[in-house]
């Protein structure tokens, strides 16, 4: 790829990209759980303090997780109440299903209300609503509770997102993207909510990590592309590309099935290596659909950055990634050569929530924001999932 200047550039871009109006992001207020005192916990209430030597293994896996504290649907009293949420002997199916079907819209709605507050224009002006999550497990789906919820118009187009794990936040805003950009006046609310009651049991060998991992939380955004409307705010973040790439032969490193005990999740081993291993080539395939883009007259051509040779050009960018792991930030961190400060807020967002899947990058734009100091112009985000699967996308911090 030609390798220009990384400089950045002021002014706005000549296409109306579509630009991010308004974030909300929303947990569970019944329970938190320390990092710290996760384990005991986990095997106290699943019975499990038979396998000691799996509970110090999670332990050891807590420690090492980057994480602090994680929100929770599921309450000890529930669990009380429903034995087979953690016993594999009992099915448990049915009692998952009848949970998600109400807690995950109405996650989402808390985001949702958040966002569109922040976006200051009424519910109606919504038009076209994406929800991902990993807890689909009936139709009507999530998205027309949460439709109702929200009181959104009946004509509102609804698309569902199931199953795309981490990278369903990702992939929505993607395709709020290209809505947005493709139907004039459009207004799309984006909601990932993500909830472990689908995927909780009492801890085995095999998913020893996923315990470690996993959070409850929501997120939301309004995304629109201009001209804009009389109240809307300023846009945050424009999205100025977005690319998706499948890591070849990688399907059998990072799944998730459904089962008669909810949904398991497989996380191989080399996860964390093969993200790093093919991210850059990502984004340098986002940064150079960026510029053909721009090509279409736009007045600020995004920086081009090149490979990581030392020469900090990823510096120059803000960076708002997924944190799936604390050796997946590592592997980036050390790939692209970043400054420690880059990963800030993904490493902040998986301190204080883990891991909540697809909802979690939303969290990172949120945190990103709210930063203290001013962002630099342009941007990249990035989100990993099945496939193993890489959403990857050109932001820009309007100024
Ligand atoms: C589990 C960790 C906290 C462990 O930290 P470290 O790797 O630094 O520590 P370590 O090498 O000493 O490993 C500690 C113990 O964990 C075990 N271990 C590590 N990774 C494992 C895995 N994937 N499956 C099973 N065991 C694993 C090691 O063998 C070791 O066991 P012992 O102590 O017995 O020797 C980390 O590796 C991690 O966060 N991994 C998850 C990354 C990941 O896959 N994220 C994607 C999530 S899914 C996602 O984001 C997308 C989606 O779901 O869609």
């Amino acid at each position: 790829m030609a390798m220009g200047s990384c400089g950045t550039s002021g002014g706005m871009a000549g296409r109306r990209h579509a630009a991010m109006l308004g974030i909300g992001t929303a947990n569970p207020t019944g329970v938190l759980v320390p990092q710290d005192v996760f384990a005991e916990n986990l095997f106290r209430v699943t019975n499990s303090d038979h396998l000691p030597e799996l509970k110090e293994k999670l332990r050891r896996i807590c420690e090492k997780s980057g994480i602090e504290r994680r929100h929770f649907h599921l309450t000890e009293e529930t669990l009380a109440a429903h034995p087979e949420l953690f016993d594999r002997e009992l099915p448990s199916l049915d009692t998952r299903v009848d949970m998600t079907a109400d807690a995950v819209p109405k996650l989402a709605q808390c985001a949702a209300a958040k966002a569109i507050a922040e976006w200051g224009r009424p519910t109606a002006d919504i038009t076209h609503l994406v929800f991902s999550t990993y807890s689909a497990c009936q139709a009507p789906t999530a998205d027309l509770r949460l439709a109702t919820l929200l009181g959104l118009r009946p004509t509102v187009s609804r698309t569902m997102l199931s199953l795309h794990g981490c990278y369903g936040g990702g992939r929505a805003l993607s395709l709020a993207k290209e809505l947005a950009e493709n139907n004039r006046g459009a207004r799309v609310l984006v909601a990932c909510s993500e909830m472990t009651l689908v995927c909780f049991g009492a801890p085995d060998g095999g998913n020893i990590v996923g315990h470690a991992l996993f959070g409850d939380g929501a997120g939301a955004v309004v995304i629109g592309a201009g001209p804009f409307l009389d109240g809307e705010r300023r846009p945050i973040f424009e999205m100025v590309s977005a690319t998706q790439t499948t890591i070849p032969r990688t399907e059998h490193a990072l799944g998730m099935r459904v089962s008669g005990g909810g949904v398991d999740f497989h996380l191989a081993i080399q996860v964390p290596t093969l993200v790093g291993q093919n991210v850059e080539q990502c984004l340098l395939d986002a940064f150079r659909s960026a510029i053909v883009d721009d090509d279409d007259g736009g007045a600020a051509p995004p920086p081009s950055p090149c490979s990581g040779n030392g020469n900090g050009r990823w510096n120059d960018l803000f960076w708002a990634v997924h944190p799936g792991g604390r050796p997946i930030l590592d592997n980036i961190n050390k790939v692209l050569m970043l400054e420690p400060e880059k990963l800030a807020a993904s490493r902040h967002v998986l301190r204080e929530y883990g891991n909540m899947s697809g909802a979690t990058i939303v969290f990172v734009l949120d945190e990103l924001r709210r930063g203290r100091s001013p962002l630099p112009e342009w941007g990249a985000l990035l989100a990993f999932g099945p496939g193993i699967t890489i959403e990857a996308m050109v932001l820009r911090c309007p100024r």
